[in-house]
């Protein structure tokens, strides 16, 4: 049975996404609660990264309706979605390479700030108040995330598995509503996986809710409260790792003929 005693974050339905000749969405549907971490898996193509870029703004969809908290959103553009509450990182890491990682993650933080251009040349009381205030926030989610002391590494200089974590830290920054993250964990060794879910094992019983696209289903299956499934773009199942691992068609799209 789902857990539905908890407050819905993202409600999308009926999403449907076509490229020329190739449906590569076909009405997929998710409800997710706060405090979970929902993953989506499927075989190569099956649509995760689409459907990703859907709900962030990055491609436009065919057919669907969206909702975030309880407040419809139209995911027209990133930095709309940034603003009404989903925080993303990329399946390629994308940071700032040459600003530390501190700068990096007061980025994240800016989208909630006030001051404006005017404060920022005028460089105001209040301005620089609020930098200060930024820098604060953003060396604390450095320490949150394990990396406080690389604070003035650029970016570009950390390990990949510490870049990892530095993006997660900006996401954070923006205190989202809901975190995406795209294939957080590709490229990394045993250890870094071992800290990587323990991170984000930590930001769940902070009553974060995370989105997660992730190939190395073992570490899904551990790591996920709910997991849908997707095949040639089409859902074909949703429910807990333990449900959908036994489910007929998960196997088959994995392990037969439909295996791609
Ligand atoms: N911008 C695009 N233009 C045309 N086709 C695209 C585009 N983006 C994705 N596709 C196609 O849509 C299908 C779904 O791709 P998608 O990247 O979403 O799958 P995925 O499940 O994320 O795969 P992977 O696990 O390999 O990252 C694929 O057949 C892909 O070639």
């Amino acid at each position: 049975m789902a857990d539905t005693s908890k407050e819905v974050v993202l409600k999308v339905a009926g999403i449907s996404k076509r490229f020329g000749g190739l449906q590569a969405l076909s009405d997929v549907g998710m409800t997710i609660r706060r405090g979970q971490v929902y993953g989506l898996i499927g075989p190569n193509g099956a649509g995760k990264t689409t459907f990703f870029n859907v709900i962030t703004g990055l491609y436009t969809p065919d057919t669907g309706s969206f909702e975030l908290a309880g407040q419809p959103y139209a995911p027209h553009a990133v930095h709309l979605v940034a603003k009404a509450g989903i925080a993303r990182t990329f399946q390629n890491i994308r940071l700032f390479a040459d600003m530390t990682a501190l700068e990096n993650v007061m980025v994240g933080r800016h989208i909630r700030t006030h001051s404006g251009l005017l404060g920022a040349i005028f460089r105001t009381k209040g301005f620089k108040a609020e930098e200060a205030a930024i820098a604060k926030r953003a060396q604390e989610l450095l320490d949150y995330v394990g990396i406080g002391k690389y604070a003035d590494f650029k970016a570009r200089t950390l390990s990949y598995g510490d870049q990892r974590r530095l993006e997660i830290a900006r996401a954070l920054a923006t205190d989202p509503q809901l975190i995406a993250l795209d294939e957080p964990a590709a490229g990394m060794n045993a250890t870094e996986k071992v800290m990587l879910r323990e991170l984000i094992d930590r930001i769940r019983n902070d009553n974060r809710t995370i989105l997660i696209i992730e190939h190395d289903v073992k570490l899904m299956m551990g790591l996920c409260d709910r997991v849908t499934v997707l095949d040639y773009g089409k859902q074909i199942a949703e429910g807990t790792p333990a449900e959908v691992q036994k489910n007929e068609k998960v196997i088959e799209a994995y392990l037969g003929t439909g295996g791609h």
